[in-house]
Formats: structure tokens, C-alpha cells, sequence
């Protein structure tokens, strides 16, 4: 142990116990592995354990405890915040805690691109284990609040069907109750508990809190050797062969730039040594763009959720609906869902979203300073495709869910539509106000994106190792090529699954399909 409490050595360093962090983490302890978590956030414990803030616990609603602090600087016509969850755990601490899949179509075209190992088909058992693992449930109908079911029910109108869940891959358009992991009376249950929890007393997994990877060391034969660590104040130095980034989309792109690995200039501009060059490193950052729309709410809806309340259990969001804009009629390409943001307003306001789930536009992370602690220069691009195509399926969403608003039981619960209003009813003022009015659906992916080496943009190979680094991978939603139609959550899930997987297949010598190159370690 060195005077920051942590080893000098381990079998494999985990960069990040997020949320694939901790699902790469447990897969490879239970095997025998000898782990190192590295998690620059607090780890507040096991499941019951009071430490945990209870906002992190409470999943009606987001939690903002353990905040990283991103924000698009001056990238946006407002400054926005980029939430992110620093603690172990990651972002299953503090988001929806909606579970979905996506269309098999996402996947395929992973697979398509050069990625072997990732079609939808192969997945798919991966996203039936971890459902398991998380105790993800869905809602029944009879258990919706009065405002969630009233647009549960108007979706046939609009020729959404109602499904039982919005989670078979091979599925168009239709409307659900959500899938959620939420156990007990309302816990978010997060990939630690799901992960970690079974495998703490593990004696060859080591779970470090506080402890904030600086950068990858690589060896003079240009392989990954190890990791820098800051903690308690002072840095040190782990030896590993192996090392998995999974810090995040914000995160893992600014711990291979410090580490020398990324596009050259910019990595010379800011005085660091050139130890790979590798344009797409940050690259590729894309998110889906959200546009919410807000009425005013009748005495009535108050009084009916005042009343769900008052039984018990009523989140801020149970419903969602899958639906297709101009540019997929035969699959879907949109999420719609209404909405009660009670950690924003505090009391009761009258939402409903609309995000488009396959944007073209790209943007980038970029280290603004070789401190660890600096923020990323995050811009997403929001609405920049040249086309126009994001704003277009934008306003084919924000269409229906005013087709959906407009529907006999609904509007007899709501008032005027106050955002963006009358003033943005047709096409040409809605594209002004979206425009001026960018927004995120928190879900931030592809800045070390998967692909062939034949791909100058890829940043790692299918088993996700990062091209040209032998022994350093990747395994959290920077690795995607593209963002599936999906919330991210449980694709971050599988992504962990299946790096660990192939790891461990390494390991065994059974080869791997995702993999190009020998096995390392
Ligand atoms: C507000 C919000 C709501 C959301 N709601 C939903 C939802 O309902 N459903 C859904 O499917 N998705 C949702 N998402 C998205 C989803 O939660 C994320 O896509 C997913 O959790 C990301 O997982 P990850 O493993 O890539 O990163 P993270 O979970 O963010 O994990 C990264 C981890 O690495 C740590 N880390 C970073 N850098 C370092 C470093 N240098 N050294 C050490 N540790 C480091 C971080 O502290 C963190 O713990 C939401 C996201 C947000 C922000």
C-alpha cells in the first residue's frame, strides 16, 4: 500500500465505478480477477447503508447530490448543465431509473460498421441478464398517477398502441408503462447495488473512493502499464496490465488526453506529450435533443395527483411512448413522455417531451488544462446537422405530443400550453424557438467510439481496446458509434457486460468474436 491507502498493483484497474464500470468490475472479481476500482466520487456503501444521500436514493425524482459541476460553458444561446454523478455508482445514482432497449436496428448497424460481437441477436441475452440483475420491473397500469395514465390512455388515439413494455427489439411505435429499476418503497436500485453489492467481500476486489485517475501510464513498448491516481492530495502510481476506462462520455475521452493518447495538436497546444496520435479521441459526441413543452394545469390534475401523493407513490415520470417521425415511419426514432419535474419546480408543473433518438449532429470533449480537476470544454453541437434533419424530427415529436395534449381526456386536465406556446404553433416559430432554446436528453455518448482500425474516427476495436494501446480499454458510453434509440442506461449496462465478457473469454483463451488482435493481457 502506498501512503494513499491504495495498492502499488492489481490485475486490472477499472477507471470509473459507474455504471458499466461496476458491471465490468463485479463480472471480472466474480471470476477470480483481481480488481481495482478506481471511482474519483465517494462510495457511500452497500444498499441501506446511510451514508447514501437520499436524494440518490429516492427514485421519484432526479438526484443532484455528487455532482460533477459540467456545463456547456458559452456553447449554447443559455448555459446549461450537464448533470453527471460523481460516486460510485455513476449516473444510475441520480437518473430516471427507466430501463430500455432500443430497436435491433441499433445494434445491427454496430455490428454492421465493423463490430463484430454486437448485433442485436447476440445482445440480446446480455439485455435479459442485466434486467435481472437491476430487478427491473414495469409498472402496471392500475399503479400510474392520474396524470401518467391520462396519456397511458390517449396514445391509441393518436395511433400509438398500447404495449406491455417498450422494450422488444424488433417493435415499432407504441406507448408503455415504463420499465424501471426501483425496489422496495421507491429506491432507486443503481448498478452498484445491482453490481457491487454481491461482490464487496470479494478478497481480490478492491473498491477505492476519492481516488481521481489522472491519466493511463503507457510503457516504453507503448502499452498500457498502469494508471496516476490523485487522492488524498497526493498521486500514485498503479501498476496493471490491463486498464478499462469507464469514466463516462465527459471522462474517459479527458483521461486519454491527458494520458498523451488523442488528436496531436491539440494534445501539443496544450503542452502534453504526443504518446499516440488518435483523431477521434473526444470526437463524435452526440446526445439526443429534447424539446419539452409545459400547460398550465387544471384544478383538477392538481387535485387528483395531490391525492396520489397523499396514497403514496407517485414519480415524476411512468410513462413513455415510442413514435416515428418522417424520417423511420417503419420503426420509431422518437421518445415522448410526460413529465413532472418536482426536483426543478418543487411543486407541481405540467410537462411533456419529445426527443429525437437518432441525431446526426456531432460535437466534441476537449481538455481545457492538464489539471484533472478542470473542466472539459464540452460542446455538443446541438441541431447543427446541415440538413436540418434534427430539427425536423424535433418538430414531428413536439406535432404528436400536442396531437396527444389535444386528446379529449387529456385536455380536459390541462390549460393553456405555456412552452414554447401559441407564439411557436407553426413549423417555422418552432424552429426558432428550438433553435434558441437547445436541449439535452442526458444522454451523452461516442466520444471513444468503436469501429475498425480501418475507421480513422474509431478510438477502439470491438473488444474495446483502444487502437495502437494494447492493454487499455474502453467500456462505457463513450465507446458508441451511435447512440441507440434508447434512454442509455441499460445499453450502458450491456456494454459492460459484454466488454467483461470478452475479457474474460481472453483470459480463458477462448478468443473472442469482437476481437481483432491477440489477447492482452
Ligand atoms: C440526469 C440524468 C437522467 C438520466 N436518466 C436516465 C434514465 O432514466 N434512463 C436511462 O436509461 N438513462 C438515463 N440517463 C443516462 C444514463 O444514466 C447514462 O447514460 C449512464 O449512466 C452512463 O453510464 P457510464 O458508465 O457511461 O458513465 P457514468 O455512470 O457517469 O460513470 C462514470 C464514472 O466514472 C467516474 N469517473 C469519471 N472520471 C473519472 C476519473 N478520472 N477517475 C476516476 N473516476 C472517474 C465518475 O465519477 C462515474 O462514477 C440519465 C442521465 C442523467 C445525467
Amino acid at each position: 500500500m502506498g501512503a494513499t491507502g491504495l495498492p502499488h498493483e492489481a490485475e486490472v484497474v477499472i477507471v470509473g465505478g459507474g455504471t458499466a464500470g461496476a458491471v465490468v468490475a463485479a463480472r471480472l472479481a466474480q471470476a477470480g480477477v483481481e480488481v481495482l476500482v478506481l471511482e474519483a466520487g465517494p462510495d457511500p456503501g452497500p444498499f441501506g447503508d446511510p451514508r447514501w444521500p437520499a436524494d440518490l436514493v429516492d427514485a421519484r425524482r432526479l438526484g443532484h447530490s455528487c455532482d460533477w459541476g459540467f456545463d456547456s460553458g458559452d456553447t449554447l444561446p443559455q448555459p446549461m448543465r450537464f448533470e453527471r454523478s460523481r460516486v460510485l455508482g455513476g449516473c444510475s445514482t441520480h437518473n430516471g431509473a427507466v430501463q430500455t432497449w432500443g430497436h435491433a436496428r441499433d445494434y445491427d448497424g454496430w455490428a454492421a460498421a465493423g463490430n463484430p460481437g454486437w448485433s442485436a441477436a447476440e445482445l440480446l441475452p446480455l439485455f435479459e441478464r442485466a434486467s435481472q440483475q437491476l430487478r427491473v420491473r414495469t409498472y402496471a397500469v392500475e399503479e400510474l398517477t392520474p396524470w401518467q395514465r391520462a396519456w397511458h390512455d390517449a396514445g391509441p388515439a393518436v395511433g400509438l398502441p398500447q404495449l406491455r413494455d417498450v422494450n422488444d427489439l424488433a417493435e415499432g411505435v407504441g406507448i408503455a408503462p415504463e420499465s424501471v429499476n426501483v425496489v422496495g418503497d421507491g429506491v432507486r436500485f443503481n448498478n452498484a447495488f445491482a453490481y457491487l453489492d454481491p461482490v464487496r467481500a470479494l478478497p481480490n476486489l478492491t473498491i477505492a473512493g476519492d481516488a481521481l485517475v489522472d491519466r493511463v501510464l503507457i510503457g516504453p513498448d507503448g502499452a498500457a502499464r498502469g494508471v496516476a491516481v490523485v487522492r488524498g492530495g497526493a498521486v500514485h502510481e498503479v501498476a496493471a496490465p490491463l486498464v478499462v476506462l469507464c469514466g463516462g462520455a465527459f471522462c474517459t475521452p479527458t483521461v486519454l488526453l491527458r494520458s498523451g493518447v488523442g488528436p496531436a495538436a491539440q494534445l501539443r497546444a496544450l503542452g502534453i506529450e504526443v504518446a499516440l496520435d488518435l483523431p477521434g479521441v473526444g470526437e463524435n459526441l452526440h446526445d439526443q435533443p429534447f424539446a419539452m413543452l409545459r400547460w398550465e394545469g387544471s384544478p383538477q390534475l392538481v387535485a387528483a395527483m395531490d391525492a396520489a401523493v397523499a396514497r403514496g407513490w407517485a414519480p415524476d415520470e411512468q410513462v413513455l411512448a415510442k413514435a416515428a417521425s418522417r424520417f423511420e415511419p417503419d420503426a420509431f426514432d422518437l421518445h415522448l413522455f410526460a413529465y413532472s419535474p418536482t426536483h426543478i419546480h418543487g411543486g407541481w408543473s405540467w410537462h411533456a417531451g419529445a426527443s429525437a433518438l437518432r441525431p446526426r449532429s456531432r460535437g466534441h470533449v476537449r481538455l481545457t488544462g492538464r489539471d484533472p480537476e478542470a473542466k472539459p470544454l464540452i460542446d455538443h453541437r446541438f441541431l447543427s446537422d446541415p440538413a436540418g434533419d434534427d430539427v425536423a424530427m424535433l418538430i414531428d415529436g413536439i406535432a404528436q405530443v400536442r396531437e396527444l395534449a389535444a386528446t379529449g381526456p387529456l385536455a380536459a386536465l390541462l390549460g393553456r400550453e405555456l412552452t414554447p406556446g401559441a407564439d411557436a404553433a407553426q413549423p417555422a416559430a418552432l424552429e426558432a424557438w428550438l433553435r434558441a432554446h437547445p436541449d439535452s436528453y442526458w444522454h451523452p455518448v461516442g466520444t471513444a467510439k468503436m469501429g475498425p482500425a480501418s475507421d480513422s474516427a474509431a478510438v477502439c476495436d470491438a473488444r474495446g481496446e483502444v487502437h495502437g494501446l494494447p492493454g487499455c480499454r474502453v467500456a462505457d458510453a463513450a465507446l458508441m458509434p451511435s447512440v441507440p434509440r434508447a434512454a442509455t442506461a441499460m445499453p450502458v449496462t450491456v456494454i459492460g457486460e459484454r466488454i467483461a465478457a470478452s475479457i474474460l473469454d481472453e483470459r480463458a483463451g477462448r478468443g473472442d468474436a469482437g476481437g481483432a488482435r491477440g489477447a492482452h493481457p
